[in-house]
């Protein structure tokens, strides 16, 4: 029988010490932050700071140079296979592009990952499926492909794709990239309702500025230049206190390089 018990509770997420490289290439070092269960973390910075790199070591498709990606206290990296195959299971990820497989309807899409885990009959997971697809507001466009719906609908898709295996911690790498404000503004209000009623915790890498003060509890915030990420912090706090000039100009779209001329 498919495993349809509700979602595992979130976990604690600790990061620390996270220094993560290319080689001899340091990106970032000694980054430190928490998710609590339940919240909502943005990870923010320029283009080219690290955001999606961290994002991989959390979701353990890149091994941190040094440091910590620790789950209820558990070290992802120190840990052994299964448990981390295990750990894995937890987690719902919508990558950069979120692509979905074009020859697919929706819902073929959001039974696969069901598939591939092979547990359960079809008939559970087209029932999955369309609950995911109801969730998403999708319901009815639940047998077209990919090509016949809008770029927004192709993220909620890619969304409820990553919920299929009732994860307590959903991972997304630029959800609102190419989406127009009304839409992007949906994804906004899909996420604070999934939050609110999957409790999942949401790790979320944005350059939109607007989602992060919407739904971000809070924000790190990786300066290239120094390859160091600053102590996390609530979105408005960092705007309006934030430590650095960079991380006060970035969260009001300033031009940190630009020098105001006196009225
Ligand atoms: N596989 C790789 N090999 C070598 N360098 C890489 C690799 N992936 C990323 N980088 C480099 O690491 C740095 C950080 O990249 P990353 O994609 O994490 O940044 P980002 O903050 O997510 O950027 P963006 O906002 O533009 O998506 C960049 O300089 C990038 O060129």
């Amino acid at each position: 029988m498919f495993d349809d018990r509700s979602p595992t509770r979130a976990p604690s997420i600790e990061v620390r010490g996270l220094t993560m490289a290319f080689a001899a290439r340091v990106i970032m070092r000694d980054v430190d932050f928490t998710v609590k269960p339940g919240s909502i973390l943005a990870l923010i910075g320029g283009s080219g700071s690290g955001k999606s790199t961290i994002l991989r070591a959390m979701v353990g498709l890149l091994r941190p140079a040094s440091g910590s990606v620790a789950y209820d206290g558990a070290d992802y990296w120190s840990s052994p296979p299964a448990d981390r195959t295990a750990l894995a299971r937890r987690f719902g990820v919508l990558f950069q592009g979120g692509a979905l497989w074009s020859s697919l309807t929706l819902e073929e899409n959001v039974i696969l990952p069901m598939q591939m885990l092979g547990r359960g009959t079809r008939r559970d997971w087209t029932t999955k499926a369309r609950e995911r697809l109801e969730m998403v507001g999708l319901a009815d466009a639940a047998a077209r492909l990919p090509a016949e719906i809008s770029g927004g609908m192709r993220k909620r898709a890619g969304i409820a794709r990553a919920l299929a295996l009732d994860p307590s911690v959903l991972f997304l790498d630029e959800p609102s990239a190419g989406l127009d404000p009304i839409a992007s503004r949906r994804l906004d209000d899909l996420l604070l309702s999934l939050r609110e009623h999957l409790g999942a915790s949401i790790v979320i890498v944005t350059h939109e500025l607007a989602s992060v003060f919407a739904i971000a509890d809070t924000c790190v915030f990786l300066d290239a230049g120094t390859q160091t990420a600053l102590p996390q912090d609530r979105p408005t706090e960092l705007r309006d206190h934030g430590p650095t000039p960079l991380v006060r100009a970035f969260l009001r779209r300033e031009d940190p390089n630009e020098r105001r001329s006196a009225p």
